[in-house]
Order: C-alpha cells, then sequence, then structure tokens
C-alpha cells in the first residue's frame, strides 16, 4: 500500500494533488510520500520481529535524501553506507553512530578512517587485505573497529546480472570456502573485533529460495567457526527483496521473508541484521513528468515527456520497468513509445507500452522511483538534476534542489516540519 492514490480523478501524493507540486515547483520532479516511507520501515520492522534479536540498518543508496533519512532514522532504522559520503549523511540524518554498518568492496583509508574517527557500529570487511589495512589503521589510532566478514555465497539470486552479487564471479566478500581461514587470520589482528559474518546476493529478489540457500550456507558456516573456537555474535543477512513494479507482480512480502528468516535462522543465537533499501523506499516515490509533445512513429507513437534517463537511468540501464500513468486519471487507453529528450536512443523509458492516453502538456508519473531514482541522477546533455520533493499529509517542500553530493550536507533542504 503506498499513499500515491487518485482522489476524483486526480493523482494525489498523500493529500497532495500532483498538479499542484508541478506547478509550484518543477517538472520533472520526484515526489515521496513520507506516511509510505513510515508504513514501510514499520512493516518490514514488524514482519522480521519472528526472528528474534533484529538490527535493521536502510541501505542509504537505494535514497540518500536527507530528509528521507530522517523520516527513516526517526523511524527507528540504522543504516548501511558504502562511502564517506553516505557516512556523513547518515550521521547528518540523525542515525546513531553504533547503528551505522558500513559496507563496500572498495572502502579507502580515508574513508576506513573516517569510520573509526566517528566510531561506527561496524565495518563488514570485503577482503583478507581490507581486514589487514583496517586492523592497521585502528592500531595507530588506538581504536578498536567492530566487523564481521562479508562472504560470498555462491548463490545465484536470479535477478539482472548487474545487480547480483553472490555468484562466486561477482566481486563482493570472499569465497565461502576461504571463509574460516580468512576469518581465523582477520580475528587475530590487533584493533579489530570480529564478531560474526555478512552476506548479500543481490538486489530486487523476486524469489525466496535463492535468499534461503544463502542463509543455510550461512548457517553452516557459523557453525564451522564456532567449532574452530570463534565467538559468533552477529550475522548480517543484508537487504536484496524485491518490490512490485508491474501492477500485477507478486514479489514475496516481507512478511513471508520475515518468516522465511525466522526458520531457516533458528537456534542461531545471533542478533540479525537486515540491509533493505528498495523495499522501503521503492513504492514510496514516483517521478512526476509532463509530456512535451507526441510525434508519430513507424509503429507507434513517441510519448516524449520531460524526463529522461538523466534522471532516472534503471530502464536505460537495466531495461527495467516503471509503470507510466497519467495524473489525470482516463480510461481511455493506447499504445506508446515512452521516451526522453537525450539523444541517445537508449533515453527510451517504454516501447509499445499500453497505458493511459497523454497528450502535449498533460502530467503523467513513473512509480516506483523511489528507489535507485534520483540517486543515480546525472547532468548528462547539460540538464538540471531533477528536484525532489517530500509530502506529508497536506505539505510538501523542496527536499533538495540537486546540490553535488560532495557539497550537499548543509545545502540540502529538510524542511522544519520533519523534526
Ligand atoms: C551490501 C548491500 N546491502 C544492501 C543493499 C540494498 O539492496 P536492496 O535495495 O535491494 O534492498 C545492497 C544493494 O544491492 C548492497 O549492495
Ligand atoms: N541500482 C540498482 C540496484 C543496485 C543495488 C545496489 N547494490 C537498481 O536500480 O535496481
Amino acid at each position: 500500500m503506498d499513499h500515491f492514490q487518485y482522489r476524483n480523478g486526480i493523482l494525489h501524493a498523500e493529500d497532495v494533488p500532483l498538479p499542484a507540486i508541478a506547478a509550484a515547483v518543477a517538472s520533472p520532479v520526484y515526489v515521496y510520500s513520507r506516511a509510505t516511507l513510515e508504513r514501510h520501515a514499520r512493516v518490514f520492522q514488524d514482519a522480521l520481529k519472528p526472528a528474534g534479536d533484529v538490527e535493521v540498518a536502510f541501505a542509504v543508496k537505494a535514497n540518500p535524501n536527507l530528509a528521507v533519512l530522517r523520516v527513516l532514522a526517526n523511524a527507528g532504522m540504522g543504516a548501511d553506507v558504502v562511502s564517506g559520503g553516505e557516512l556523513r549523511r547518515a550521521l547528518a540524518a540523525g542515525v546513531g553512530r553504533d547503528r551505522i554498518v558500513f559496507s563496500g568492496v572498495g572502502k579507502t583509508d580515508a574513508e576506513l578512517a573516517l569510520g573509526l574517527e566517528e566510531n561506527i557500529g561496524q565495518f563488514n570487511i570485503e577482503s583478507e587485505e581490507e581486514g589487514i589495512e583496517l586492523s592497521a589503521i585502528a592500531a595507530s589510532k588506538g581504536a578498536t573497529a567492530y566487523c564481521t566478514l562479508r562472504v560470498n555465497p555462491d548463490v545465484d539470486a536470479g535477478t539482472h546480472a548487474k545487480i547480483s552479487t553472490g555468484k562466486a564471479e561477482n566481486k563482493f566478500g570472499v569465497p565461502i570456502d576461504r571463509a574460516p581461514a580468512i576469518y581465523a587470520r582477520l580475528a587475530a589482528l590487533p584493533g579489530l573485533r570480529l564478531r560474526g559474518v555478512a552476506v548479500h546476493i543481490g538486489s530486487m529478489i523476486a524469489d525466496l529460495a535463492p535468499m534461503a540457500a544463502a542463509i543455510m550456507r550461512m548457517g553452516e558456516l557459523v557453525g564451522a567457526l564456532r567449532g574452530n573456537g570463534h565467538v559468533v555474535t552477529h550475522v548480517d543477512l543484508g537487504g536484496g527483496l524485491g518490490v512490485r513494479y508491474r501492477p500485477d507482480d507478486a514479489p514475496p512480502t516481507p512478511t513471508d521473508y520475515g518468516a522465511m528468516v525466522a526458520r531457516a535462522t533458528k537456534g542461531w543465537g545471533v542478533r540479525l541484521m537486515f540491509e533493505p533499501g528498495r523495499v522501503i523506499v521503492g513504492n514510496a516515490g514516483v517521478l512526476l513528468t509532463k509530456v512535451i509533445r507526441v510525434k508519430p512513429g513507424a509503429t507507434h507513437p513517441f510519448v516524449v515527456v520531460d524526463a529522461a534517463m538523466n534522471d532516472l537511468a534503471r530502464p536505460a540501464l537495466y531495461d527495467a520497468y516503471h509503470h507510466f500513468e497519467p495524473v489525470i486519471e482516463t480510461n481511455t487507453t493506447f499504445t506508446a513509445n515512452i521516451v526522453g529528450p537525450v539523444c541517445e536512443s537508449g533515453d527510451t523509458f517504454a516501447m509499445a507500452r499500453d497505458c493511459g492516453v497523454v497528450g502535449a502538456g498533460d502530467l503523467a508519473v513513473f512509480r516506483t522511483a523511489g528507489a535507485y531514482g534520483a540517486t543515480m541522477a546525472s547532468t548528462y546533455n547539460s540538464r538540471d538534476l531533477v528536484p525532489e520533493v517530500l509530502v506529508d499529509g497536506s505539505r510538501h517542500a523542496v527536499v533538495a534542489d540537486r546540490i553535488p553530493a560532495a557539497t550537499v550536507m548543509g545545502a540540502e533542504r529538510v524542511p522544519d516540519w520533519l523534526g
């Protein structure tokens, strides 16, 4: 359930009609719903309750907007970060430092040092080499880095090849058969407190079976590590749960996922950690766009919208589907190619799509744009970075006017009603 619904024939974000946002702010523009963000955070946390001692860290990469992060921090989420920039954003949004987990295969010395200086909760180490570097930096500072070792379980998540992370050929983690030896080596190093293992097999996973298979392998590994005399208190099971993009998609629900996890980890006696991204924010955002014009095409008309691949890269990168709907409800449909203005044929949101009829000047949305949307935007073709708006009931505010990430922090707007 999200809070983007038609009322009196007009698509609203919570209580705000979308035409009001286009008129007041701009088009294209990302629009997020605070109520949906809070609902998804609550549903996910509740779904994991049967699994016992659980910690949930939102994967900041999915939507690093400060206002969004603040909503999620207030809703009790920690943060999974993959760069110094994301770490700073999490802190700026008020995430407790002990609730920050640092993942990523290429943390630099400076980023490792930043994590130590900020005293974050956990580093997920992705290689023996990284562990040795972190140990040296921690020891030189007289600090302790609480860590897990990220393991590559060689499980096919059944997702798009570009977002699969748990197969042997992927760059992430250490091979599971080498994990006991690497764990033993790192556990003996100064400055590191290795307390468990981590796994994340990919994103947009539409089937629980590979996740269950990965968890089973992790369970065996925990047993082997304990057999070798290690104390294992934490297992990070990552994120990756898929969401509904097409109206008839039926991905596993957080409740299905929580029940599976509870069954699969029964008796482990550890704190379980999770790093959900898409499932929290995906359907909490839409990309609102305006039709520039409709031009004839060889097979179908081209609907040229003012959003483009630089604003929402997923269709161009992964052939991803984003549901396209007119803001003014209509029962009349047509089949069209939906394209942006950028000078590449890859700037195509959909080919031969059946959708509600739109014409020049009409507003429409791409749904499920809250995850990996604005965060992957660029200025390609010298287009402005797309603005973002947060809606809360009948209020709305611009929450980012797309200042480059390096300078973002104080500059990105957070409305005073966010608290
Ligand atoms: C280490 C890690 N954790 C969490 C996530 C979040 O994934 P998702 O947005 O699919 O839940 C990702 C992205 O795939 C990731 O690489
Ligand atoms: N950017 C990808 C997801 C990447 C997941 C990050 N590990 C997407 O839009 O689907």
